[in-house]
């Protein structure tokens, strides 16, 4: 089945959203319900769970169990992901020593990087390898998803080695559009800015679409 990319973006944040009404106890909720919270029209959530079926229960709404199943099935979360952050600096330190993303089952198992000062010192309790034991660290601890942190100078190289080494996607914070054959995530926060900017600037008139799919 094809979604589209922000649907698939926003079921993050429908499981974060109904792993809390599971917390709280609470078995059904309605598209107005999870729409209040996000902060989104519910025309929108309902939108968007329609690709998956029809969850919805006329007068009860949506089996919160149920739909934390679905959900999870389709973006992944039942599964732990092995992670590799390359480059070892401000950003790529920041990240390991991030807990968030192990607690979304996220796990980084290894950073690597070219500088020798670096290699063999630990970050966020793991011991920086040099970038040339990459593809053997990939087959070893069996990782999945590279995350892309060093200069823009280097990060098309490094992509390639990435793609060599057998992992099977990328998120790139590098502000280059990497040439590869696997998936790329790019988090551009320059670009989050501008947009912000724009926002602010335009007010109400900023965006035409109501939802944007
Ligand atoms: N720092 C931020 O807030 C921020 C925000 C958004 C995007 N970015 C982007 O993230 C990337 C990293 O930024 P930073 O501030 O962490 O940079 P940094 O200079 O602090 O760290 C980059 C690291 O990459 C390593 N490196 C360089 N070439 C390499 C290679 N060929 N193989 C392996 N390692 C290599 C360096 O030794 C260094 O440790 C940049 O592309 C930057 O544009 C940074």
């Amino acid at each position: 089945m094809k979604i589209p990319k922000p649907t698939v973006k926003r079921l993050g944040l429908y499981y974060r959203c109904l792993s809390r009404y599971k917390e709280e106890g609470v078995n059904f909720v309605s598209s107005q319900d999870i729409a209040e919270r996000l902060n989104i029209k519910p025309s929108q959530v309902r939108k968007d769970l329609s690709y998956f079926g029809n969850f919805g229960k006329r007068g009860l709404g949506y089996s919160v169990n149920k739909l934390l199943g679905e959900i999870a099935f389709i973006i992944g979360v039942n599964k732990e992901w092995n992670v590799a952050i390359i480059g070892a600096g401000n950003l790529g330190s920041a990240l390991a020593n991030y807990p968030g993303l192990l607690k979304h089952k996220f796990n980084v198992v290894a950073i690597f990087d070219n500088d020798r000062e670096k290699v063999g010192k630990k970050i966020g309790g793991i011991t920086v390898t040099h970038i040339s034991d990459l593809k053997e660290m990939v087959q070893e601890k069996n990782i999945e998803i590279a995350v892309i942190a060093v200069p823009e100078s280097a990060a098309q190289y490094v992509a390639e080695q990435v793609e060599d080494s057998g992992v099977k996607g990328i998120v790139n914070f590098s502000p280059i559009k990497l040439r590869v054959n696997i998936p790329v995530e790019d988090v551009d926060i320059t670009l989050s800015f501008e947009t912000l900017a724009y926002t602010i600037i335009m007010g109400d008139n900023a965006f035409i679409l109501e939802d944007d799919e």
